[in-house]
């Protein structure tokens, strides 16, 4: 079967940044699937490759079996893209500014004003729709995005952080939405910061860390292959450093824990991965209770989508979103350049 996108060892550099070093992916028609990975990984450069915003220096990149390089307009076609932020106008209604996106795109004009109120009723615009795109809260204007984005109905909808900074209500419209377009098979990538959301939505993931993917699979098979139980565990409410490493020597010593790492990003709580079916539990507490050291909190878990990030690299996803926000941010500059 053609694959519905097929990224092949993707490189893409701007100057000395390797944004992309080596990404590959394949997605079938009707998944969702979810690239995850912390800010700077380069899942927005993958993502505008493939919608023909950018041009990628090397790699193979196919939406429907037509190759983006070769042939940009039909890709465009078959393709709808959201952005992470989008400009909208703040004068036009929401139905002006579909009715323009349908002009830009030549659709038949019989079939503007069905096509328009359908989409508007499924994703539950039709108070907004009137009215100044300017009155809008951030998730009637996203779901405005969705809508621009389909109006013209790809075969591949790319959504870069369709969720991010919205309530819990606008997410839930989303995701409903995004799980009635895979019963159209229709097939949606979508990336994310959010750990649960790719794990309640997609049906495949690939984990983006510095330009290369890392792993990929269902996520459930991801969690699979991680593999033993996870305990977190927090000595206080804020831990200093000097305590965290002290209960992370004593705790290493344990037959039944294999692994301790110190969430820094979380107070200097404690990530333990623990033998399955094992008390680790209790000896854990026993340990520390013996070294006068308190337990604010402890918790056991199934490993989780962040488990597998932190298996292939070694820190929680949420420690490489704090390191790269010390780094000098290019794309906000650039963005900050332009107004
Ligand atoms: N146009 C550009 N010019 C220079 N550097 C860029 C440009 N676009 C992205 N970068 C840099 O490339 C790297 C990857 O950025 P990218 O936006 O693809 O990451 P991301 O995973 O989407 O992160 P975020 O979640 O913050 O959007 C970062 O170091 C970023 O600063």
């Amino acid at each position: 079967m053609t694959a519905a996108v097929r990224v092949e060892h993707l490189k893409k550099s701007y100057g000395a940044v390797q944004a992309c070093r080596d990404v590959t992916f394949r997605i079938e028609p009707g998944e969702i699937f979810g690239l995850l990975g912390p800010n700077g990984a380069g899942k927005t450069t993958t993502l505008r490759c493939l919608s023909t915003l950018t041009q990628a220096d090397a790699g193979i990149l196919e939406i429907a079996g037509t190759d983006v390089g070769q042939c940009p307009k039909l890709v465009r076609q078959k393709l709808g893209y959201v952005a992470q932020e989008v400009a909208l106008d703040k004068v036009l209604t929401g139905r002006e500014l579909l009715q323009l996106q349908a002009a830009i795109y030549h659709l038949p004009s019989a079939q503007i004003a069905p096509r328009i109120d359908k989409i508007v009723d499924v994703l539950g615009l039709g108070e907004w729709i009137d009215r100044k795109c300017g009155t809008y809260s951030g998730g009637i204007r996203k779901r405005l995005d969705l809508a621009a984005g389909l109006l013209h109905q790809p075969q591949v909808l790319i959504l870069d952080e369709p969720t991010v900074g919205l309530d819990i209500e606008s997410r839930v419209v989303i995701w409903d939405f995004l799980r009635q377009l895979r019963q159209e098979g229709i097939t949606v990538l979508l990336t994310s910061h959010y750990l649960e959301e790719v794990d309640l939505l997609a049906d495949r993931v690939a984990i983006i860390d510095q330009g290369k993917v890392i792993a990929s699979d269902t996520p459930q098979a991801l969690k699979d292959q991680v593999g033993g139980e996870r305990i977190t565990l927090r000595i206080r409410e804020f831990t200093s450093e000097q305590e965290a490493n002290q209960a992370k020597e004593l705790l290493q010593g344990l037959d039944v824990v294999q692994t301790v790492i110190i969430n820094t990003a979380q107070g200097n709580s404690l990530n333990l991965v623990v033998q399955s079916n094992s008390n680790a539990l209790s000896a854990i507490q026993t340990r520390l209770s013996e070294a006068n050291l308190p337990t604010f909190g402890i918790a056991q878990a199934r490993p989780s989508l962040d488990d597998v990030y932190l298996a292939a690299t070694g820190k929680t996803l949420m420690d490489a979103e704090l390191a790269a926000v010390g780094k000098r941010d290019e794309k906000k500059e650039r963005k900050q350049n332009m107004r």
